[in-house]
């Protein structure tokens, strides 16, 4: 029966096979983790794109889910994320998480120079053994940090195979953070790539995509299946193509990032019944007497212009939030149906009222 498998499925066959009897022996400090064999830098490339496992020259590499280390395999497929990035020989690129090297190789051959982001020491010592063996070493800079610890260096582009539990903060790192690049290439689980791909009146656009997306424009490029990696996820993956607007928007990123977590706190709710519940009232009235007393002299006299008195009551208070949602059109809308150009509208009809939403520290820009 093995014989009347394709190679691909007999490799999977043997992969499976040793991860099976790894279970068997494993204790349970390491269940989480799977055994498999290192891919040689060595090895050939099947017709279906697959590289050869060389058993012989195997070492035991212990990948472990709580890190993501779902390694790619199949060439074509990396070749394919490659293309569509369009790398420039003149490029540096940002790679986050390169693991054994795989992606690595791919984009060293087509870049100028790669920075590459790895958090596990292990993987760091294997790739730069590969990078020397190919004679590599001189275009890489391995970085051995938490990526959302580290301060990136210049770099033209990012392309990746992330981290899949490090999704959101990473989008939000990359996206709000203060490098300029041309465009970022993400492999992504297939349902957070979903979420960020959603636009204005899909029953599925949330905070996530209004985030990204006031700055950023995000295009599909494929849809990857979780028998492509080693070992396989529980889901599939997307790659899509993240690229900063030239022109952006003049606002508060971190009132922007408060107003959009009050707006999409609760999915499908209109703007009139969030605005009135008592909690938000609350929330609301403080954070703009800590906004004004904050901004000190202007803002004071702004706010009494606004009629908005420091000791206003709760009550008053939501009567001067809903006047405005109501006097603008917008009581009976819900957030989700509403464009950027609308939002932004909203935001700035309370932030001249007086009524502010952020005293957040600049950490939570990663919270989405
Ligand atoms: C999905 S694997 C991708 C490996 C490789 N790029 C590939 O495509 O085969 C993700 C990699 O990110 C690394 N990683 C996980 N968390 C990280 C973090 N916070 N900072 C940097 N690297 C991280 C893992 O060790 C792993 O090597």
């Amino acid at each position: 029966m093995f014989m009347s498998l394709t190679p691909r499925e007999r490799e999977r066959v043997m992969i499976q096979k040793t991860v099976c009897s790894f279970r068997i022996r494993s204790s349970s400090a390491c269940f989480s983790s799977l055994l498999v064999f290192r891919r040689n830098s060595h090895s050939q490339t099947r017709g279906n794109g697959h590289q050869v496992v060389e058993k012989k020259q195997h070492e035991g590499l212990f990948l472990q889910k709580s890190k993501g280390q779902h390694l790619l395999t199949n060439t074509r497929i990396l070749d394919a994320i490659v293309r569509s990035s369009h790398v420039r020989p003149t490029d540096t690129v940002l790679e986050i998480g390169p693991g054994t090297g795989n992606l690595t190789m791919k984009l060293l051959e087509a870049a100028h120079h790669v920075v590459a982001v790895e958090l596990d020491k292990r993987m760091v010592e294997i790739l730069h053994k590969r990078v020397c063996d190919h004679a590599f070493q001189h275009k890489l800079t391995i970085i051995q940090k938490d990526v959302l610890k580290t301060d990136f260096p210049e770099f033209d582009l990012v392309v990746a195979n992330i981290p899949y539990n490090i999704s959101s903060p990473l989008v939000a790192k990359l996206v709000y953070g203060s490098n300029t690049f041309r465009t970022a290439t993400l492999l992504l689980q297939k349902e957070f790539s979903r979420r960020l791909l959603a636009n204005p009146g899909d029953s599925d656009f949330n905070r996530l995509a209004v985030n990204v997306k006031l700055l950023a424009d995000v295009k599909l490029l494929m849809d990857v299946s979780k028998r492509e990696f080693v070992p396989p996820p529980k889901v599939d993956s997307s790659v899509v193509i993240i690229t900063p607007k030239e022109v952006k928007p003049d606002v508060d990123v971190r009132e922007w990032l408060a107003f959009t977590r009050t707006c999409f706190g609760k999915k499908n709710k209109t703007l009139g019944s969030m605005f009135r519940q008592k909690k938000k009232v609350a929330e609301l009235l403080s954070l703009s007497r800590v906004g004004i007393a904050a901004n000190a002299s202007d803002a004071v006299e702004e706010g009494e212009e606004q009629g908005l008195c420091l000791d206003a009551d709760a009550s008053v208070f939501k009567e001067r939030v809903v006047g405005i949602l109501r006097s603008n059109g917008f009581e009976d809308k819900r957030p989700s149906k509403l464009s950027h150009g609308e939002l932004l509208r909203l935001l700035a009809l309370f932030n001249q009222a007086g009524i502010s939403f952020h005293s957040l520290p600049i950490m939570d820009l990663h919270d989405y």
